[in-house]
């Protein structure tokens, strides 16, 4: 579904990214990890089209979609969520959930202030379906609260449901256990194997927390100051000697 080919990103004289090429299957929960610095958010800023590439193509079912612009990338059916959260703050969970379906939205914005006929009924039928996706992520109980007066484990699925809103084929998720309790971790963890199961969405997740990564993912890739030192599944990761020495120096091989 996605193929990444010879991606390298410079910033100036820093490659965050080198020559990195990795392919990810429709339906699997793959997961970028690597230390801090690694360029695992680099990775994900060249994907949604944020960042340009340096060198290097991505192909989303094989249409190269490097070099469109981030919405271009969203229309393709790419949703991403943020490791610093991206949300409205003065907004409530609903409103933030609601703007992840303009991408979907037919309606003009004339049509829209009117809120007469067809805009109506579109507005009806998305707020159901983002109401739904509320209930899923068991936040629909806080759907009139204000973001910020959310616990931020709250926040994050807040996050989550604005990306999923989007109705995403592939899901991008930075760091989504961040600062998040075992519960809530797991939680998450949860969350994400059911997009795959239940909503056939393809999911990427960068993370830290390696217990979760390796029990929830098909397969992991591991960076390390840019470069692919490793790619399997979490079995062959743990037992691979270049991902070893990236996260606990030269000296275990
Ligand atoms: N806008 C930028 N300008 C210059 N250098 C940058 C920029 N963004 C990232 N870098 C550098 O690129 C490299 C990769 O950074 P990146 O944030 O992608 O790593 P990461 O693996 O996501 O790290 P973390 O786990 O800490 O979030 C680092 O050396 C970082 O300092």
């Amino acid at each position: 579904m996605l193929s990444v080919e010879g991606l390298t990103l410079e910033y100036g004289a820093v490659r965050a990214i080198d020559d990195v090429s990795f392919k990810v299957n429709e339906g699997e929960l793959f997961s970028i990890v690597g230390p801090n610095g690694a360029g695992k958010t680099s990775m994900f800023n060249v994907l949604t089209g944020l960042t340009p590439a340096t060198s290097g193509q991505v192909r989303l079912d094989g249409e190269v979609i490097s070099g469109l612009p981030p919405h271009g990338v969203a229309q393709r059916g790419i949703a991403r969520s943020f490791q610093n959260l991206a949300l409205f703050s003065n907004s409530t969970v609903l409103e933030n959930a609601m703007a992840g379906r303009h991408r979907l939205m037919q309606r003009g914005l004339f049509a829209g202030m009117c809120f007469w006929g067809p805009a109506k009924r579109e507005e009806i039928a998305h707020r159901a379906r983002v109401e739904e996706i509320l209930d899923f992520l068991d936040i629909d109980h806080y759907r009139h609260s204000v973001v910020t007066e959310l616990p931020y484990g709250l926040q994050k699925r807040v996050e989550l449901a604005r990306a999923l809103a989007t109705e995403p084929r592939l899901l991008l998720v930075d760091e989504p256990a961040a600062g998040l309790n075992l519960e809530e971790t797991e939680d998450i963890a949860r969350f994400l194997l059911d997009v795959v199961s239940e909503w056939g969405a393809t999911v990427v997740l960068i993370e830290h927390d390696m217990g979760m990564v390796m029990d929830i993912s098909d397969r992991v890739l591991v960076l390390d100051f840019g470069r692919l030192v490793g790619v399997g599944t979490p079995a062959e990761i743990v037992k691979n000697e270049r991902v070893a020495a990236a996260y606990l120096g030269e000296e275990v091989i």
